[in-house]
């Protein structure tokens, strides 16, 4: 076999996971736990606000670091999520070290993976997981892991990938839930060319790793151009890989033989910032948020100064985002909005920007082409009192004014992460306390969400029922 050898007898598809680490274990009881959001509405908000490194590109760097043999190395920016917990976990129960030191520095050592099999049951908490099905088999030449978990707000296959790394040479069956993979020619996987029906950012992901470690060029066509795989792609050439295209639709790869671990700084998460601008404009404040990469951000700032907010760089990586007032007769002013695969709209910004509508004047209408499920919010946001009509994926928005005695709070259950977020935000614009349940979503994304908006003036708690215990802030 080509790919490097796990210590024999240590063919560890055949032993057992390791258990999960102590940390996860924690994040998991948490996740059981009922946490609520209490949020009174009404208020303004004001101050500076700090971002936090992304979450998709830490999962997405975190998978591609076992594509690394040698040595430990520092990943600078990995936001403490209950997501970045649980891929620590899954790379752990591959023998790899992972020391989470705080204040977003994670130190990984992969160079000691013992298993290619990952504990099936923390990849089935994350969508992320799977990713790690491309540095395995690229590595080991073989690879079995279970199905992914994440955010159902689709059906989420995962053909792309796996027909993608058919074209590098790899066989793969698909058995009791697990998704096994090999070299077919017994020794590694070989450059290929492979076009994706749909740039799918996982797919992209896994694929870009896996042919980091082929023998030969390898050329992927549409792929996905998101920012955090461009990162993922920075962090891969850091290491020593030969990627070209990065944040274009065809990737050029040429494969090495061994990468080595490398220190690197994750990007800004701009879905958290993009979460806290909605925060500025359904609350009508001016708020100030740092550190951002603005071109990141372009869809994102469009929509919001449609609308009449007015945004203002003030700084290299510094916006300040104001709803105080608007050129639009006074108020926010609805708008079209359709996600797409970026440079387009994220569709992960969806529900958040769908709970600023109801507070905008006039129809807007929003059209989710990305994920044929990401409605969830859409009946909560109905409960707080609005006028919402849903006809398949696209969602027709009455808008209402801001602070409209008709909109008020209640109890909400977020389904899902981003709509968990949309969730918060409506209830800070209504009027009334909102109680949100299905907080673990929210935890999956978002680091020190509450404590973040509270900074800025918002008034929220969060609840653990089952303690009995009424905590503010962070948990
Ligand atoms: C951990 C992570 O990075 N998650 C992000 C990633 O998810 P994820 O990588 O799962 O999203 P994809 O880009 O793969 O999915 C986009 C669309 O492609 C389809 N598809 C995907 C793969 C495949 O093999 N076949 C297929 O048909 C999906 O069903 C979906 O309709 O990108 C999404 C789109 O920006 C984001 O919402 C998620 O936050
Ligand atoms: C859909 C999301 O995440 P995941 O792909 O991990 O489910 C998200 O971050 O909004």
């Amino acid at each position: 076999m080509k790919g490097e050898r796990l210590s024999s007898p240590l063919r560890l598809r055949r032993l057992p996971p390791r258990p999960i680490s102590a940390a996860s274990a924690d994040a998991a009881a948490n996740a059981d736990a009922d946490h609520r959001l209490v949020v009174s509405g009404g208020g303004r908000l004001a101050g500076h606000v700090g971002v936090s490194g992304s979450k998709n590109a830490a999962l997405a760097v975190l998978a591609g670091a076992l594509c690394c043999s040698s040595g430990a190395f520092a990943l600078r920016g990995v936001p403490d999520l209950s997501d970045t917990r649980t891929m620590a976990a899954v790379l752990r129960s591959l023998g790899a070290r992972v020391e989470e030191h705080g204040g977003g520095e994670v130190v990984v050592d992969a160079g000691a993976v013992t298993s290619v099999e990952p504990d099936s049951e923390a990849i089935g908490r994350i969508r992320a997981g799977f990713f790690v099905l491309g540095p395995l088999v690229a590595r080991f030449g073989e690879a079995e892991v279970a199905l992914p978990g994440g955010c159902r707000i689709g059906a989420r296959p995962i053909d792309l990938y796996l027909r993608g790394l058919a074209a590098l040479g790899a066989v793969v069956q698909l058995r009791h839930g697990k998704v096994r993979v090999e070299a077919a020619n017994g020794k590694g996987l070989v450059g290929g060319q492979f076009h994706l029906d749909y740039p799918s950012v996982g797919a992209t992901e896994t694929l870009m790793t896996a042919a980091s470690l082929a023998d030969g060029v390898t050329i992927l066509s549409n792929v996905a151009r998101e920012p955090e795989v461009a990162d993922l792609a920075k962090f891969l050439v850091t290491c020593g890989a030969q990627i070209e295209g990065a944040g274009t639709s065809t990737l050029v790869i040429n494969g090495k033989k061994r990468l080595h671990g490398a220190e690197f700084t994750i990007i800004p998460d701009r879905i958290e910032a993009g979460t806290l601008m909605v925060a500025a404009a359904i609350t009508r404040s001016c708020i100030s948020l740092s550190p951002v990469i603005p071109g990141h951000l372009t869809s994102i700032m469009d929509k919001l100064s449609a609308a009449g907010c007015k945004i203002i760089q003030k700084g290299r990586h510094i916006l300040e985002v104001s709803a105080l007032s608007s050129p639009n007769n006074g108020d926010l002013q609805g708008f079209y909005l359709k996600t797409l695969p970026y440079p387009g709209f994220p569709t992960d910004l969806q529900p958040q920007f769908m709970a600023l509508l109801t507070t905008c004047s006039g129809l807007s209408v929003v059209e989710e082409s990305v994920f044929e499920n990401r409605m969830h919010h859409v009946k909560e946001l109905q409960k707080l009192g609005a006028r919402i009509r849903l006809s398949g994926s696209s969602a027709f928005i009455q808008g209402k004014r801001h602070r409209s005695a008709a909109l008020s709070g209640c109890p909400v259950e977020a389904a899902d992460l981003r709509g968990g977020a949309a969730l918060v935000l409506a209830g800070m614009a209504v009027e009334g306390v909102t109680e949100i349940s299905g907080v673990s979503h929210i935890d999956r994304g978002y680091e020190n969400f509450e404590a973040k908006l509270l900074s800025l003036g918002a008034n929220i708690e969060r609840k653990v029922e089952h303690q009995q215990q009424l905590m503010t802030g962070i948990a």
